[in-house]
């Protein structure tokens, strides 16, 4: 096998007439953290679904850690923990229980205590699976799918449901895998997610893939937003490098050269004593790039 965990090439999917996944190609190297991101039904689950080996493709080339993800799909299970959006959880066994079984059944060896702990559910050890809150069964199924850190995991919105604080928890455990060599692919509708963890993105819509490459790729090129409101009565507006258009009092300037056009105008505003009210400058985000994909149809 190369240095590529999976390889995606020309992945197409139907579900009978419907084509979901029209044409996909994505490589995710070895260690790499890869996010693939889109609009509602756009084909992300039905991808992965293929990558696990549940679905076989219509058409194209897959292979994953140098298997055919269908054929070979006992193999390539054995070396990979998956996150679905719904867990298959036993409802009447204990959190403990749930993942004493789950020792048993792995090939990866690895520690309940310390698999609880890393998803903050040690104090929950006793707790019957159908007396969690969503969030705690959200976490047992993490812990399930990275039990003994599997070369490839594969997390399907993993942090959907999560409190603010829990996401940032599952963000660092997600880092601490990659650290320990493994290989990611995820799908998430958190985009500041996909900021954090990702070193490649794709995002898709009606099946195809619209942009993919690096996060600096993929936001190279891209203007960052200054906005404001003006105080009424304000002079005209200085040169700026970038497009300004106004409505009403509110300002807003799409701009490549964020540092010269923010000063250029903090120095006008200073010069007039004029107060800037709810400015706000920020670069170039995956959130701009979401949109102007969806947009596209
Ligand atoms: N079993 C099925 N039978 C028929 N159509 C399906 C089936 N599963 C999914 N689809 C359709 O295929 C398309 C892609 O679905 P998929 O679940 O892959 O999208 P997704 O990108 O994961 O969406 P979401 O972000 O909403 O979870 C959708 O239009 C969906 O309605």
């Amino acid at each position: 096998m190369n240095g590529n965990v999976i390889e995606v090439e020309d992945l197409h999917y139907r579900y009978g007439e419907f084509a979901a996944v029209r044409g996909i190609d994505f490589t995710v190297r070895r260690g790499e953290t890869f996010a693939l991101l889109g609009t509602n039904g756009a084909g992300k689950t039905t991808t992965l679904e293929v990558i696990e080996g549940f679905r076989k493709p219509a058409k194209g080339r897959v292979r994953v850690l140098g298997l055919d993800p269908h054929a070979d799909r006992y193999q390539v299970q054995a070396r990979t923990g998956v996150m679905l959006q719904n867990a298959g959880l036993i409802e009447e066994l204990t959190v403990a229980e749930t993942l004493r079984l789950w020792q048993r059944l792995s090939s990866r060896t690895d520690k309940v205590a310390t698999a609880l702990s890393r998803v903050d559910l040690a104090h929950k050890s006793d707790v019957q699976v159908d007396k969690l809150s969503g969030g705690e069964r959200r976490r047992l199924d993490f812990a399930i799918s990275t039990w003994g850190a599997p070369e490839l995991v594969v997390l399907d919105e993993p942090t959907t449901g999560l409190d603010p604080e829990s996401r940032q928890r599952l963000w660092a455990r997600v880092g601490e895998l990659k650290e320990s060599g493994s290989t990611i692919l995820l799908t998430t509708h958190y985009l500041e997610e996909a900021e954090a963890l990702a070193d490649q993105v794709t995002i898709m819509h009606n099946g195809v893939a619209q942009i993919s490459g690096t996060l600096h790729e993929v936001l190279s090129g891209r203007p960052a937003t200054i906005t404001a409101d003006l105080p009424a009565h304000a002079p005209a507006l200085p040169t700026l490098h970038g497009s300004t258009t106004v409505d009403g009092n509110r300002i807003r300037v799409e701009t490549l050269a964020l540092q010269a056009d923010l000063t250029t105008l903090l120095n006008w505003a200073g010069q007039h004593r004029l107060e800037l009210e709810n400015l706000n400058a920020s670069p170039a985000s995956l959130h701009e790039v979401f949109l102007a994909t969806s947009e596209k149809g």
